[in-house]
């Protein structure tokens, strides 16, 4: 008994129970600052397709046409990074990323004209009407389309339903959670996926994208899909924003011991991950002070190495930044206010040398 109630296979046809998606050169570029080589890329895409990995996301981390000084600048040409994927991969399928106002739909054109067949759309989670124009270019392109609900957590399972019936409604093929905080916590995971399946589930799937840094991205994510989603994210050795994604190496292996196919051989990704995409990591990602509180205050894992950035600046702690980054609930393209924290954090504390 494998305790799945909805599988890839009965939607889609095919062998696969759960078709898997790694985010690595695409959430990882957070962690990597964005600075992908062309080698790194193709290495990497080798590695996963060999392995059987069915999906491979390629963009800068912030999306299409997120290369630019407020979310950094890439190394590499994005569009050039999707070429080189599309091109190196014999079985798996190129997606990339695109948030409104952050890309174009000329972006999403590019992609597609590099190779690039899925096209994921994310917005955050009340904004799904912002996708819409979005996704029926990608449906007029025959692109594949999937919509992220970034910061999941924010809102009730009742919400998040309304949202994705809006991206179902203008073009979406399957609507993610996207637990952006790493700040879900098991049945409010499944909840969440629950709620999108009732809603959406006769027309659509439903994903599930989950980070590390309370810990539980695994645990999130083997009750997401036994709640019914049937895509899942991951990224091999956590490579992502904050503590990374869910490590995708980690769940084939859960998934294969519960009897869930995903098509992905567990000896090759698990090699892939110490020889191919341990060396491409600046370092490993970890769950330490910055990336717990990250999960702890429920703030977007993308906002770590800003944050970083500005406490350093300031003198300020880090973690104290976060704590009120949650407590603002800033959301994607707020970076900038991370700041605005630091520089309040350095006010009070030279206040309060000067009072003593
Ligand atoms: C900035 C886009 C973001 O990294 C998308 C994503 O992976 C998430 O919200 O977790
Ligand atoms: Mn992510």
């Amino acid at each position: 008994m494998n305790h799945l109630t909805r599988t890839w296979k009965d939607q889609h046809g095919g062998d696969l129970d759960l078709r898997l998606t790694d985010t690595c050169l695409r959430d990882g570029s957070h962690h990597k600052r964005h600075q992908f080589t062309a080698q790194e890329v193709h290495d990497i895409v080798e590695a996963l397709d060999a392995s059987g990995v069915p999906v491979i996301e390629v963009t800068h981390g912030d999306g299409l046409g997120g290369s630019s000084f407020n979310y950094g600048f890439s190394r590499t040409p994005e569009q050039e990074l999707i070429r080189i994927a599309a091109e190196t991969a014999k079985r798996a399928r190129i997606a990339f990323l695109m948030l409104p106002g952050v890309g174009t739909k000329d972006d999403i054109r590019a992609a597609q004209d590099n190779g690039g067949e899925i096209c994921r759309i994310a917005t955050h989670c009340t904004e799904a009407d912002v996708s819409q124009q979005h996704f029926a270019l990608a449906r007029e392109l025959g692109l594949e389309t999937v919509g992220f609900l970034m910061m999941s957590h924010t809102q009730p399972p009742e919400v998040l339903a309304r949202q994705a019936r809006i991206m179902v409604d203008a073009g979406c093929q399957c609507v993610y959670v996207v637990d952006s905080a790493g700040a879900l916590i098991m049945e409010q995971t499944a909840d969440r996926v629950s709620a999108l399946v009732a809603e959406i589930g006769h027309e659509a799937t439903v994903g599930f994208h989950g980070h590390e840094n309370l810990g539980l991205g695994v645990a999130n994510t083997v009750i997401a899909a036994r709640a019914g989603a049937t895509q899942i994210d991951g990224s091999v050795r956590r490579f992502g924003a904050g503590a990374g994604n869910t490590p995708l190496e980690a769940f084939v292996g859960v998934a294969d011991l519960l009897g869930w196919r995903t098509g992905i051989d567990f000896l090759q990704i698990v090699d892939a991950s110490e020889d191919v995409i341990r060396p491409a990591m600046p370092e490993e990602c970890r769950l330490d002070r910055m990336t717990l509180m990250m999960g702890y205050a429920g703030v977007y894992s993308s906002f770590l190495k800003h944050a970083g950035n500005a406490a350093e600046r300031y003198g300020v702690s880090g973690a104290k930044v976060l704590l009120e980054a949650g407590r603002r609930k800033l959301i994607g393209g707020q970076e900038d206010q991370l700041i605005d924290i630091a520089l309040m954090l350095r006010a009070e504390a030279e206040k309060e040398a000067a009072d003593n």
